[in-house]
């Protein structure tokens, strides 16, 4: 083992928060290093949100291409689904993250690629992929960010059906002909998007009564009628129990509670999540290993001044920009500590992710697609709050009938009557990915209702529904 090698700041992880972390740190003239195991970028970057929406967009301009009378006959035909992936190769870098590394080089940081663990307090231990070890130790902070891997369920059968995860739906390079998703949240939803869109005949398998359970419940609607009508079959309320694969090349069964058997090419689990935190050496500090990291709200480690943790690892929000959000806010924290400036932790201060809980947005690139923030109208009455759902469908607005022939969606906003301000919007419908940032605005900057009035959003665009739902509130 070498001596170690002193930074300011050790990042253990280098997806898209221990990059922000990275950047910020040396922003503020701070030497820090970065472990990264597999590529510099992280899940996102090459099997989650990158290739997924790669995947994913030429399948939502064609429906929406679909929907324009004059364009509608010229896109009846099949997508392209060897250009699609070979672009979808692309957006990966073909799985190589020299672009990254380059990036990092240019800002002065150092990469250590291999395998990081804490070693003790401030200290993390690297083995690289050749068997080399360095110790590294930081003088100020050291930052987890190892992200998370898919949970498969421990199914009868399951070892030996070489199930798909997230990795394979996102990174395949031929469509299966028959794809059985099992979840109902967002990956299952939108890869069942995709794959379908692709040419294969998917089948979702939900075991909750509807999609997307933790967005309004008519945004799971919508997007299960989209699915069923673009040919998918969907399925809520459904349990599996055992999977079979025969051989190495025979199809996958999935055996449903009751008996049913439901035969197909390839089976995606799309079962949720679980913190890379297995093997990080979080016992040599006293940590509980394979737990999500528990952070106060500056994302440090409670009884380890020196310890912090950002992104999906510290289960506040899984999503690629709310890590990064954290790790600003974070990169901010360890600069003002290790200059010893005092730090403004208030409820939107510069040192706190507030938004994390009051404000945290979420896109889903489906058909249609389903954009929220904030609360929904039930986590809004389970905080016992004194709120009002206003309701607008859509389809009434000019923009959006212009948009889209026979254009569908759904628009809700979650009002504090006792404060008159938005704790929650959600839009499902063609467009709304893009909608959704002014109502982020609005929900963190907690602009009361009657400001917003003279908000004025322009004729004629699916904005309008803001206009909507307003005069909806006042009567
Ligand atoms: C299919 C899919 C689609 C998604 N789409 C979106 C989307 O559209 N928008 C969105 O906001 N979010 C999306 N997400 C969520 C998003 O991918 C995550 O929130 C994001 O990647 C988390 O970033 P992170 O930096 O915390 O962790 P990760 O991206 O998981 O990165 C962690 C890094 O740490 C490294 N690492 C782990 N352990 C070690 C170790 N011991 N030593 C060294 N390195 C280590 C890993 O190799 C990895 O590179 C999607 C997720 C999935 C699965
Ligand atoms: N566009 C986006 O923002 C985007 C896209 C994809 C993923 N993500 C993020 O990535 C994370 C992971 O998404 P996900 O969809 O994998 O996980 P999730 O945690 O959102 O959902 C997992 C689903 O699997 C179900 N499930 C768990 N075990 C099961 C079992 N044994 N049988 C049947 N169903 C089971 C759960 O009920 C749940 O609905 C989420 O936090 C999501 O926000 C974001």
């Amino acid at each position: 083992m070498s001596e170690a090698v002193e930074y300011d700041v050790v990042v253990l992880g280098g997806g898209p928060a221990g990059e922000n972390i990275v950047d910020r740190t040396r922003a503020a003239g701070l030497s820090t290093a970065l472990v990264e195991s597999e590529l510099v970028g992280g899940e996102c970057s090459y099997w989650a949100c990158i290739p997924s929406k790669a995947l994913l967009r030429p399948a939502l301009a064609r429906a929406d291409a679909r929907r324009v009378p004059g364009l509608a006959g010229a896109v009846q035909g099949p997508l392209d689904t060897a250009a699609v992936l070979a672009h979808r190769n692309y957006w990966t870098g073909d799985w190589k993250d020299q672009g990254q590394i380059d990036w990092i080089d240019s800002i002065g940081a150092h990469v250590y690629r291999g395998h990081g663990r804490l070693y003790g307090v401030r200290k993390v231990a690297v083995t690289s992929p050749e068997g080399e070890h360095h110790i590294l130790s930081a003088r100020h902070a050291v930052v987890v960010a190892t992200g998370t891997r898919a949970v498969i369920p421990d199914l009868p059968g399951i070892a030996g059906a070489r199930p798909w995860t997230s990795r394979e739906a996102t990174s395949a390079q031929e469509a299966p002909g028959r794809l059985l998703i099992v979840g109902g949240s967002v990956v299952a939803v939108e890869m069942a998007t995709a794959w379908q869109a692709l040419g294969s005949q998917v089948t979702v398998l939900a075991r909750g009564s509807g999609l997307l359970p933790r967005m309004e419940p008519f945004a799971g609607e919508l997007v299960a009628d989209a699915l069923r009508e673009a040919g998918a079959v969907v399925r809520t309320g459904v349990s599996v129990e055992a999977v079979v694969r025969d051989g190495s090349t025979g199809p996958v069964r999935v055996v449903l509670e009751g008996g049913e058997m439901l035969e197909g090419d390839e089976l995606l689990m799309a079962t949720g999540r679980a913190p890379r935190t297995e093997d990080i050496g979080l016992d040599t500090v006293g940590l509980p290993a394979g737990r999500w990291i528990d952070v106060d709200d500056t994302c440090r480690v409670p009884g380890h001044d020196w310890l912090y943790a950002v992104g999906d690892v510290n289960h506040r929000a899984l999503l690629t920009h709310q890590g990064k959000y954290q790790a600003r806010i974070t990169g901010a924290v360890i600069a003002a500590r290790a200059a010893g400036t005092p730090l403004d932790t208030a409820p939107w201060g510069a040192h706190t992710p507030t938004a994390d809980t009051r404000a945290l947005p979420q896109a889903v690139f489906t058909d249609p697609e389903a954009a929220a923030v904030g609360l929904t109208l039930a986590e809004a009455e389970r905080a016992g709050l004194r709120v009002r759902a206003v309701d607008y469908d859509m389809s009434g607005v000019s923009g959006a009938g212009l948009y889209a022939d026979g254009y569908k969606g759904r628009a809700r906003m979650v009002v504090d009557l006792d404060r008159e301000v938005l704790l929650g919007v959600t839009f499902v419908g063609p467009g709304a990915a893009e909608l959704i940032h002014a109502a982020t605005v609005a929900v963190a900057g907690e602009v009361p209702i009657q400001r917003l009035w003279h908000a004025v959003p322009s004729f004629p665009t699916i904005s309008e529904v803001w206009l909507r739902l307003l005069e909806t509130y006042r009567g």
